[in-house]
């Protein structure tokens, strides 16, 4: 997938997808970056030929036997930056000179393309009508590309029978009350300026039939286009805490959500007053507490021997908010584990129980059935609506990666099967008040942590120091980590005050200043 998501319209990126629609095996990370540091065209083709030809597959959906090349095929999507239509020709003419077949899939997000190359390699497990079709050919050539139109079939086809069974008198439909009266009728959807205009566009009638009007902002088309990530997106949303640009004339409380440019990240939000201040922000966290209450109901309507040994479980981060970490522990009784920052390690413990729930605060995540979980509710949805409803978001849910289009149907149907406006959704729990900054040091190498990444290793005496501070701040939390994807270091804090949140965190990061060679003026 040739994105470089999130970032600036001139970045440029690229995201692998495993045969099995899965992210990059960690163990290939070193090599990737072997490559992308290459500076001529020779270094490239030596380091493909020693490295990376030379390397076995691991996860291959054909497993670890050798494959004829004729008979494998790549599939290739890209973005809407301007330098992706370059890059896909180079992508296609790298692979097809390996004499492997290349196909464009053309402009779609990474989840769609993830979900493709599992659909690929998974033949008619989509669920879609196209997909028998697809299984023939796949049979008789090897994999070839599934139509978008699987995508859509399986996950919107999904939403649209759940939404149908709520809207049928008696229906069995989970606790709460069903009725749609607090869902407000319009919500605006911030698409980046990325692939999310193109590909939320087939949701729009869709979404009119069960009485939802999708108004997508933020297209990148027509005269005023803004910029790909420019002044709008998740990202941006979720750390500078403003609507993004577009979005002046939306009513304050109205229901928004935003996409990243890959629309694999999505957050909620309701723009406050005409001044910007009062924004209100629903992030990952909060998208994760809402899917695991809706699960957690929905489960405790099946009888106990069907769940029996089911292992549930909720991933975070350290920069989940500790209010939502109490309220999964305390209140929904959920095991909760922790990971270092990075969909992989997340995806990767999600992974390992038969029902993960996993989300960044920052809105990438989503929510893994296992095989066998499946099959005991596809054995039970004949006789317990609950296991059929379960089966049912296990397609909704797109189990290969977070998905923001896939997250959008989620919180829309569980808000509306739940009758609940976002300021309920709010109410679930209270944030603590929380801080993020980030500064230079020397070699942000040198900070090394343990713990997930809560307990700074090296350099000596920064995590007493650390400790000293966070001692004195009432309920309060903080930790320094070097970015795993930018020349900088992160620092977290929450505090019961905004006041004492961001006075630890500048604590925080005076004595990383001071302890890890610090660069530039000291925080
Ligand atoms: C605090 C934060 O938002 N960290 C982000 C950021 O990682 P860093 O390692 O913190 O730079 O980029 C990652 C990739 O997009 C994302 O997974 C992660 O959540
Ligand atoms: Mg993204």
């Amino acid at each position: 997938m040739i994105t470089a998501s999130h970032n600036p319209v001139e970045d440029n990126g690229v995201k692998m997808v495993e045969p099995d629609g899965g992210m990059l095996p960690q163990a290939f990370e070193p090599i990737a970056t072997e490559l992308a540091n290459c500076s001529s065209d020779e270094e490239v083709a030596s380091v493909l030929r020693d490295r990376v030809m030379a390397t076995p597959a691991t996860t291959s959906a054909h497993g670890a036997h050798a494959v004829e090349r004729g008979a494998l095929t790549v599939l290739v999507g890209h973005d809407t930056r301007p330098s992706a239509p370059a890059l896909m020709a180079a992508a296609l003419a790298g692979v097809r000179a390996l004499g492997v077949h290349a196909h464009s899939c053309g402009c779609v997000t990474t989840p769609q393309l993830h979900f493709l190359v599992y659909l690929a390699n998974n033949p008619g497990s989509g669920g879609s009508s196209g997909s028998s079709a697809t299984a023939a050919t796949a049979a008789a050539t090897g994999p070839v590309a599934p139509p978008l139109q699987a995508y859509y079939d399986t996950i919107l086809g999904a939403f649209l029978t759940l939404m149908q069974q709520q809207q049928q008198p008696g229906s069995s439909s989970g606790s709460g009350s069903s009725t749609t009266a607090a869902a407000p009728d319009v919500v605006y959807v911030d698409c980046a300026n990325g692939v999310g205009a193109a590909q939320l566009q087939p949701l729009v009638p869709a979404l009119a039939g069960v009485g939802i009007t999708l108004a997508l902002r933020n297209t990148g088309s027509g005269a005023a286009a803004g910029l790909l990530n420019h002044t709008c997106g998740a990202d941006y949303v979720q750390k500078e805490r403003l609507p993004p640009s577009d979005f002046a004339d939306v009513p304050a409380g109205a229901r928004c959500c935003s996409v990243d440019g890959d629309a694999d990240r999505l957050v909620y939000f309701s723009p406050g007053d005409a001044s910007s201040s009062g924004m209100r922000l629903w992030d990952g966290d909060k998208v994760a507490m809402l899917a695991a209450v809706f699960i957690r109901d929905l489960m405790s309507q099946l009888p106990a021997e069907l769940l029996e040994g089911i292992q549930v479980c909720c991933v975070q981060t350290a920069y989940a908010n500790g209010a939502s970490t109490a309220y999964l522990t305390d209140v929904l009784k959920l095991p909760v584990v922790c990971t270092p920052t990075g969909v992989k390690y997340l995806h990767e413990a999600a992974h390992g129980a038969d029902l993960g729930v996993y989300f960044e605060s920052n809105g990438h995540g989503t929510v893994l059935f296992s095989p066998a979980l499946r099959e005991r509710l596809a054995a039970a949805a004949g006789s317990h609506p609950a296991a059929a409803q379960l089966l049912l978001l296990s397609r909704l849910i797109n189990q290969t990666v977070g998905d923001a289009i896939s997250g959008l149907l989620l919180v829309e149907l569980i808000l509306r099967r739940k009758g609940w406006s976002l300021a309920q959704w709010q109410s679930l729990y209270t944030d603590l008040p929380s801080r993020q900054l980030k500064l230079k040091v020397a070699d942000r190498n040198s900070i090394t942590t343990a713990d997930a990444e809560r307990v700074c290793v090296s350099p000596a005496g920064l995590q007493e120091a650390i400790n000293a501070i966070v001692a004195k701040v009432p309920q309060g939390r903080a930790f320094a980590r070097p970015s795993g994807t930018e020349d900088a270091v992160r620092v977290y804090a929450e505090a019961t005050t905004q006041e004492a949140a961001d006075g630890l965190a500048r604590e925080v990061a005076r004595a990383v200043y001071d302890l890890a060679g610090g660069v530039g003026p000291r925080p």
